[in-house]
């Protein structure tokens, strides 16, 4: 008898078709659990959706403070906005959570995390201005090929640094960006989760000081290595710092098509040189990469982004940088404002400069001489900062301290 059931009763069928009843008794199960699995099935898509949408750099959460911006531009501000040059970093406790359990190149590579670290200092410190991506700027030496190791207590290490001038051309300067686009990622994807409470600044190290770690193989205090290819292979050495600079060039348009809305360039390693070198290394290849920037947003019909250089140690060369092109220009805490300010005039901002070193004092101390910083730059083209990162053992009071006392100064 094949195909047709007489039901006497229900052990009668699951006796005599045990396959056919686990089908009917499935099918009962899927029916009554159906509007469940449906909500879990419409809740599943939509959350894929958001994440989705929030890495899709486009229709970004209306921005609700622009001190930042407007400084830049030169434009009238209700406070003098304030950040902090690595204020996401190892002086945070739930940064140092993250890096408990994560490789620092794996938080930088991992777009969720970068936007937790990135967010970190804005929930803690609800006076500050601006966001600045989590990242470093080894990552461009990593995406041309180069090995960098970040060591505990050391800092970073290239296990096989550059050591002749023929190892350029080994350098992977084609897909270099791609390689990089998980920073984009990071961008958009914060931009998004910051809700528009502050501007996201991106960033990226300018190609002498890149050049001098991928000489050295970390940091140096000398840069003797460096100091000799500048005297022993100059054509070289233009050689990689176009290089680099074409890389940089790109790598920020590609944040800034992620979602940057403000891009600092770090020259950290300026007071390496006097100023012939400075003139003759670093500053062509700061002014090409502000006029490439600007020139390929415009080509790609994207919205100009304010630029900021900072040249730790470029206090003696303001005057040459005053003609890059850059909005603002960031100055560590050897400049006295009062004369930064003669030397660049009135159509650049200015971005410093308290000594990180200040932040290991009382609050009251802090407070005092925060205020009577913010007081001799003034309200106008001024973003207040420090002269150089934050350091690791910063007491989390100071921070909370320059920050409050920034926003109080005027
Ligand atoms: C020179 C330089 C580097 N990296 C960077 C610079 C230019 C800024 C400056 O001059 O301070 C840029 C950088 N690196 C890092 C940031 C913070 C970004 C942010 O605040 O969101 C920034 C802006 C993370 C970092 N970059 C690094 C850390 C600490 C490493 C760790 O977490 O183990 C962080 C939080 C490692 C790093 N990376 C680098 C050094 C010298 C070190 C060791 C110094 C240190 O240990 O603080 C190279």
């Amino acid at each position: 008898m094949s195909g047709v059931v007489y039901v006497r009763d229900s052990k009668t069928v699951i006796t005599s078709f045990p396959f056919l009843t686990a089908i009917i008794w499935q099918l009962i199960i899927i029916v009554l659990l159906l509007p469940s699995n449906l909500c879990l099935i419409f809740e599943t898509v939509s959350k894929m959706e958001d994440k989705n949408v929030e890495f899709i750099p486009k229709n970004f959460p209306e921005l609700k403070n622009d001190r930042l911006l407007r400084a830049a531009l030169g434009k009238e501000v209700d406070k003098v906005p304030v950040w902090v040059m690595r204020q996401a970093g190892r002086y945070l406790p739930e940064f140092q959570e993250v890096r408990s359990k994560h490789d620092f190149f794996t938080v930088c590579r991992t777009p969720e995390l970068a936007c937790e670290v990135t967010l970190q200092p804005l929930r803690r410190y609800p006076h500050l201005d601006a966001s600045i991506i989590f990242s470093d700027i080894l990552v461009i030496p990593q995406a041309l090929g180069m090995i960098v190791e970040m060591h505990p207590g050391v800092g970073p290490v290239f296990p096989s640094p550059l050591q002749d001038p023929s190892e350029i051309d080994n350098l992977k300067e084609e897909g270099a960006v791609d390689r990089l686009l998980y920073v984009g990622k990071a961008i958009t994807l914060t931009r998004h989760r910051i809700e528009g409470k502050v501007p996201l600044i991106g960033f990226t190290g300018a190609p002498f000081t890149l050049m001098g770690y991928m000489i050295e193989g970390g940091g140096s205090k000398t840069m003797s290595k460096t100091k000799e290819w500048l005297e022993k292979y100059p054509k070289d050495v233009h050689k990689l710092l176009s290089l680099l600079t074409r890389v940089i060039i790109d790598y920020l348009i590609m944040q800034v098509e992620s979602g940057a809305q403000l891009l600092q360039v770090f020259e950290s390693s300026a007071d390496h040189l006097n100023r012939d070198q400075f003139v003759e290394f670093s500053a062509p290849y700061l002014k090409d990469i502000r006029s490439g920037v600007k020139n390929k947003i415009d080509a790609k019909k994207l919205e100009q982004v304010p630029m900021t250089v900072f040249a730790k140690g470029g206090g003696p060369y303001l005057d040459v940088q005053t003609g890059l092109g850059y909005e603002t220009v960031g100055l560590d805490w050897t400049v006295d404002p009062e004369e930064a300010r003669k030397i660049v005039g009135d159509n650049i901002t200015l971005q410093g400069n308290l000594d990180p070193q200040d932040l290991y004092k009382t609050p009251e101390e802090i407070t005092k001489m925060t205020i009577d910083m913010v007081q001799k730059f003034g309200k106008k083209r001024y973003i207040a900062n420090l002269g150089h990162g934050i350091t690791p053992q910063t007491p989390l009071e100071s921070m909370k301290a320059f920050t409050e006392a920034v926003h109080e100064a005027l």
